[in-house]
């Protein structure tokens, strides 16, 4: 389903991100071009796509991580690179690799995000570390260490823009319900979620992109409008550009 502008709950205003034409390349192999969406507050967008895709390029693009691009990235309107400062301020990132300093205890991690220690020992508490708080992080779980990177989402203040990148991976069920939860809290407080997952995520009108959809060369699609359509899956409120 393409979206216009009118569909939009909040189209009056300009998205906080907006990406139109984009494309990647790794070792001069396209991953996707013509890649156009928009993301607005109180919304989410799930980007999938088989192994290697691009998934992870695209989120690591968008954070600004990636810079060897085509096409254009906005921030609250300002193209990047020069709105890629305020944007970073506005956003909380949790890679694939989740940023866990696995010699370090869960509180350490946490503190070393600012976190004070009652902030710390309730958001571990949060994500059901209760009692874990302490251990180095090499000492515990595959799952137990996403949820020491996922209790940064129940700190104070949490950022606008939530970007995560396989969160539910090695999650329990009881952890991806709690997580899901917590996403729909956000989004419900007007906040926004880019997030990639191999599995179904239950958020209300989420949107969906399909790399799939979008992986013909650069050269031959970059300009082609037309194979900007039908991008976008879903029926939250971003702003379709074709
Ligand atoms: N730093 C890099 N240098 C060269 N190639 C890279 C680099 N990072 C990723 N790639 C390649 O780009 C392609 C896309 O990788 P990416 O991690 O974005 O895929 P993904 O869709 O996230 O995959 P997965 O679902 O397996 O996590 C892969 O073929 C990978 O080998």
């Amino acid at each position: 389903m393409t979206l216009t502008a009118s569909d939009s709950p909040v189209a009056a205003g300009s998205p906080l991100l907006s990406v139109q034409g984009l494309c990647c390349e790794r070792d001069g192999r396209p991953l996707f071009d013509g890649l156009s969406f928009a993301l607005n507050a109180g919304c989410a967008i799930q980007v999938m796509g088989a192994n290697g895709a691009g998934k992870s390029t695209l989120i690591r693009t968008l954070i600004g991580s990636v810079s060897d691009f085509r096409g254009e990235i906005h921030w609250r309107g300002q193209a990047f690179p020069a709105g890629l400062p305020s944007m970073r301020a506005e956003l909380l990132y949790i890679g694939h690799n989740a940023g866990v300093r696995r010699g370090l205890t869960p509180l350490e991690n946490l503190a070393w995000y600012g976190a004070t220690e009652k902030e710390a020992f309730e958001a571990l508490a949060a994500v059901g570390l209760f009692g874990f708080e302490d251990l180095l992080c090499r000492q515990l779980s595959a799952g137990q260490n996403r949820r020491v990177a996922l209790a940064r989402l129940y700190l104070p203040d949490p950022a606008p823009l939530w970007v995560l990148d396989e969160p539910l991976a090695a999650l329990d069920v009881a952890g991806v319900e709690s997580l899901e939860a917590r996403m729909r809290a956000h989004l419900e407080n007007d906040g926004s979620l880019l997030l990639t997952s191999h599995q179904p995520v239950n958020i209300p009108a989420l949107s969906r992109i399909d790399l799939a959809d979008v992986q013909a060369p650069c050269e031959d699609r970059f300009d082609d409008a037309a194979a900007l359509a039908g991008q976008v899956r879903g029926t939250a409120c971003e702003v379709h550009h074709g």
